[in-house]
């Protein structure tokens, strides 16, 4: 679990539909290349060979450490992901993200360049889920109709041959599991999925394994659940004690349950010295059971409890539920696999927390951050005592840090993620999704032991190393899962990540249609991804469209949320059209308005110039890209904010521009003063401000006339 499990699919990026160029520049890579059928037809076909070469490639499996740690090797493996890196950025671009960033340059960073692969796996994902739903002839806001029984969706398995005809001896069948008409599991739901625009509070009302009680607020169902009008006192009081009650308890109330416990935490001493790995079962030879009521799930942590580790992992569907929801759970011990039906068992799964939260049982994960966050959000559950085998690989430095990596390194299985992404809500569970969630825990514990046995060993048998990643995964099990919530500053954020340059009316545009998408998202429980993409946000709110019909054409394929309520988003845009047109600059990080008047500006180069320039008021300019309006001052200024953003272009002096040779740049000069005041400040916080700052100017123009009409009036007199 190298990728993050991200549960945002509001990150896609921008495609910019004026970037023509670049368009004729990603035809000559992939001729056709823009449409889904195109993409199957063309796209597909090359990823397909750049998956057949990569196979081709020497297998290092077990050597890859070896082979690094030679420097030639390790350079060109550098250098050729770097090449891989830049061709993923063209595809990307041209496939609508973040296309505007045309010079790759400004890319700084494996981080971002990850950032962007994650964006851009958003937006195609994204597609494929609408278009394949359309293609089924799924209408996605209908509820679909369940029948008394649970009835079982029909299952559609859409396959390529990855490999051609191929010397694998495994299926080799790359498959897009998807199912028509998957009954929304929050129907089924005894507790109402609560999406609300409020915290996180923890779901969790008996503490076992308790070192410090739980506070009353979660154990006292009278104060959890009693409303002021239910108590049989007056309103006024009723309110008064609701009040009281709340704040004392309002720490407790978004504490971490297990923090004390967590804080005291120290590994038994027994796990810090070397052990013995246990070989794993062969999967063939090891029970699989699926637990799916109350009884087995009883029997299930009656197990657990005697046990000194077991292993975990979760699977999630985060694309028709706003908050996510966990589908899957898998725990192998040594001797048995089982597959835990969270969606059947989800007001019922805290009976774990025995188990789970039990210090003298270690609870294997691989990569468990996600986990964590939506054990707790889902089934209340926490984890004392949790072994995180993807920081024992960082802390191994192993080559690479996945389960696939370790499950091949350490126990020579190859194993494919083809059903990572399946949807795994689906009911009954395909056998073959059965098989793959199994694999992902039943190597775990042996994995757990040979990690364990090296983490001493590279420390010369000091429990230093092996303590840290019992410390780091702590602090993972410490980890609180916070609910997203909607401000009046959300957009910013976005739209800050996503380094557009808009002007005020495309920006509100885009500030209402995003509350638009978090509100109705919300409401019908549907991912921000699946009520309206975020590229397909951008287009609306870049071309402002005066029709309907214009809105609807921003969006292929159209979301059914935003068939439905075109005439609420066409209010929106018109909304947006109504604002001044101002242009919006980025400055930095924050955004900001070219608007101060004669404010001295100061930016160092590389070369430690100094170069200072007057910005002066500036005009409101009739069409975003009138560039004759713009006053000689801004002119200066955006060269020198350029010159700023991109320290490798040298500033050009000019007159009215001052350069001060081997001049220390000043940290209290104006640029910076105005960067923090910008950066908490919206947009239209701003404009208000510039508003009230002009019109007290033109207040205080007007006085000095009246006093001078005065004066002359008077010296005329005398
Ligand atoms: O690249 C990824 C990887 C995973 N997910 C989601 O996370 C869960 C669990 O993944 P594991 O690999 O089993 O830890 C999976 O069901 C996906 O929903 C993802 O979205 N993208
Ligand atoms: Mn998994």
């Amino acid at each position: 679990m190298d990728s993050p499990k991200s549960n945002d699919s509001t990150n896609s990026g921008l495609r910019d539909s004026t970037s023509k160029a670049n368009d004729e520049e990603q035809d000559e890579l992939c001729p056709g290349f823009r449409n889904a059928d195109a993409f199957v037809k063309y796209g597909l076909g090359a990823v397909l060979s750049a998956t057949k070469a990569s196979a081709s490639l020497p297998q290092t499996g077990d050597e890859d450490d070896f082979y690094r740690s030679f420097p030639g090797f390790r350079e060109f493996c550098e250098s050729q992901g770097d090449k891989l890196l830049h061709c993923m950025s063209q595809i990307m671009q041209h496939h609508g993200c973040r296309s505007h960033l045309r010079d790759q340059s400004k890319l700084t960073g494996l981080e971002e360049r990850f950032d962007l692969v994650v964006d851009s796996n958003d937006v195609i994902l994204e597609r494929v889920g609408i278009l394949l739903d359309e293609a089924d002839g799924v209408n996605r806001t209908q509820q679909p109709v369940l029948p008394a029984g649970f009835q079982p969706p029909k299952i559609v398995v859409s396959s390529w041959n990855r490999m051609g005809s191929g010397s694998r001896s495994r299926s080799e069948t790359f498959r897009l599991l998807h199912a028509k008409n998957v009954a929304r599991p929050q129907l089924k739901f005894k507790e109402k999925v609560d999406n609300s625009n409020t915290p996180f509070i923890p779901k969790i009302f008996i503490k076992p394994n308790a070192t410090k009680p739980l506070s009353s607020y979660f154990t006292n169902k009278q104060i959890r659940k009693q409303r002021p009008e239910d108590l049989d006192v007056p309103a006024a009081l009723a309110d008064l004690i609701h009040q009281q009650r709340t704040q004392e308890h309002v720490e407790d109330m978004f504490a971490h349950p297990y923090q004390y416990e967590l804080d005291h935490f120290t590994v038994p001493e027994g796990l810090l010295s070397k052990p013995e790995p246990q070989m794993y079962k062969p999967i063939s030879k090891t029970k699989c059971s699926f637990i799916d009521s109350l009884e087995d799930l009883v029997a299930l942590n009656e197990k657990l409890c005697k046990l000194s580790e077991f292993a975990v992992d979760l699977e999630h569907h985060n694309y028709r539920s706003f908050l996510g929801l966990t589908c899957l759970m898998q725990i192998s011990t040594r001797e048995e696999d089982f597959i835990v039906d969270t969606i059947e068992l989800r007001s019922e799964l805290y009976i774990l927390n025995e188990a789970f939260t039990d210090p003298a049982i270690v609870k294997v994960f691989h990569g468990a951050d996600s986990d964590i966050d939506w054990l707790q959000r889902d089934l209340g559950l926490y984890v004392v005592n949790l072994f995180d085998t993807h920081q024992a690989s960082r802390a191994l430095n192993l080559a690479r840090h996945s389960l696939d990596h370790l499950l091949k390194h350490f126990c020579t299985v190859d194993t494919d993620k083809r059903y990572q992404l399946a949807d795994w809500r689906i009911r009954p569970l395909p056998e073959e999704m059965v098989q793959y969630a199994r694999t992902d825990t039943h190597y775990l514990p042996y994995i757990y032991d040979c990690v364990r046995a090296q983490l001493l060993d590279f420390n010369h048998g000091q429990p230093g190393l092996l303590q840290s990643v019992w410390n780091k995964s702590r602090d993972i099990s410490l980890k609180k899962y916070v609910k997203p919530i909607f401000t009046e500053e959300s957009y910013l954020e976005l739209q800050r990540k996503q380094k557009r340059s808009l002007n005020t009316q495309q920006l509100t545009a885009f500030r209402l249609l995003f509350a638009w998408r978090d509100k109705l998202a919300r409401q019908e429980d549907e991912s921000t991804g699946f009520t309206l993409p975020t590229h397909m946000m951008n287009k609306i709110s870049e071309e402002l469209p005066r029709e309907p019909q214009g809105i609807i054409a921003c969006c292929n394929p159209v979301p059914p949320l935003v068939r439905q309520q075109v005439n609420e988003l066409h209010l929106l845009v018109q909304q947006a059209r109504e604002m001044p047109l101002l242009k919006v600059r980025r400055w930095l990080e924050p955004m900001f308005l070219v608007d101060e008047e004669e404010m001295d500006v100061s930016v160092r180069n590389t070369s430690g110039l100094v170069a200072t320039a007057k910005i002066t008021q500036f005009e409101e300019l009739e069409t975003p890209n009138d560039q004759d309006s713009h006053s000689v001052a801004q002119m200066k200024a955006r060269r020198i904010i350029e010159s700023f953003e991109n320290p490798f272009r040298m500033y050009l002096p000019s007159s009215g521009v001052h350069i001060s040779k081997n001049a220390k740049f000043d940290q209290s000069s104006k640029i910076y003063e105005i960067s923090k005041r910008w950066k908490l400040q919206s947009i239209e916080q701003q404009q208000k401000e510039l508003e009230a700052k002009r019109e007290a100017k033109r207040k205080s123009k007007e006085e000095a006339k009246e006093r001078s009409k005065k004066v002359t009036g008077s010296q005329n007199l005398l």
